[in-house]
């Protein structure tokens, strides 16, 4: 992908926040389609990368999902335990490797085999992180544990085991609101994987 470095001049970067991630305020001048240069400034929280896996069973047309609390959308007027795909963030590793060792924490499955679907940003407009999509079909065989999470990290994560048809209801009522969830629920759904 070519990035259009002659539109954008003058970066500089000023940091806001480095809490827990970094929030950055940048400056830069971009050039606009009628040939004038605009002086701009935007703001960045860099949380590093993501990844994402749905696990699916066809014989049991069945998928593994987490319920979690999330504060930003507690804030926001969602009762906050959210339905999510197993997910973790990349930190230092590959995201095949860290998917993997995610699902099995969060959810108990060990999986060795997954499929890579897409890559996405989630939320171009102020978080730098790209997301990495994944599949896997998982069977009870694979059951290591009960899942949860990190309990040191606070993580307290319900593990549901749901026909994939709740699954799909679920994404039209609005019970599941998770966009990550959402995309990787019709891709199963768009291809014919399950029913
Ligand atoms: N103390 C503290 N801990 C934090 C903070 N932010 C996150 N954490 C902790 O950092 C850990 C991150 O857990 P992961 O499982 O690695 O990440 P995730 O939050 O599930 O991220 C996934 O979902 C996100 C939301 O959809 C995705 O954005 C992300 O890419 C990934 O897929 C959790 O234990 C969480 O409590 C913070 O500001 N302060
Ligand atoms: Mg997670």
């Amino acid at each position: 992908m070519k990035r259009e470095h002659q539109r954008i001049r003058h970066v500089r970067e000023e940091l806001l926040s480095d809490n827990w991630y970094t929030l950055k305020k940048y400056t830069f001048d971009f050039l606009r389609q009628d040939g004038s240069w605009q002086h701009q400034s935007r703001e960045a929280y860099d949380r590093g990368h993501g990844a994402v896996i749905l696990l699916y069973n066809k014989n049991k047309n069945t998928v593994v999902l987490t319920r979690q609390f999330r504060l930003p959308i507690y804030l926001n007027d969602h009762c906050g335990f959210l339905i999510e795909a197993a997910a973790g963030l990349l930190d230092q590793s590959s995201p095949e490797e860290r998917i993997m060792a995610e699902a099995e924490e969060e959810t108990g499955f060990r999986i060795t085999q997954i499929d890579k679907v897409f890559e996405a940003y989630m939320s171009p407009g102020s978080v730098t992180e790209k997301l990495y999509f994944f599949i896997g079909e998982y069977s009870d065989n694979n059951r290591r544990g009960v899942g949860g999470g990190l309990a040191e990290e606070g993580e307290d994560i319900e593990v549901l085991e749901w026909p994939f048809t709740k699954a799909l209801h679920a994404v039209r009522t609005g019970e599941i609101m998770d966009a990550k969830t959402i995309m990787l629920i019709q891709h199963l759904a768009l291809n014919s994987i399950l029913q």
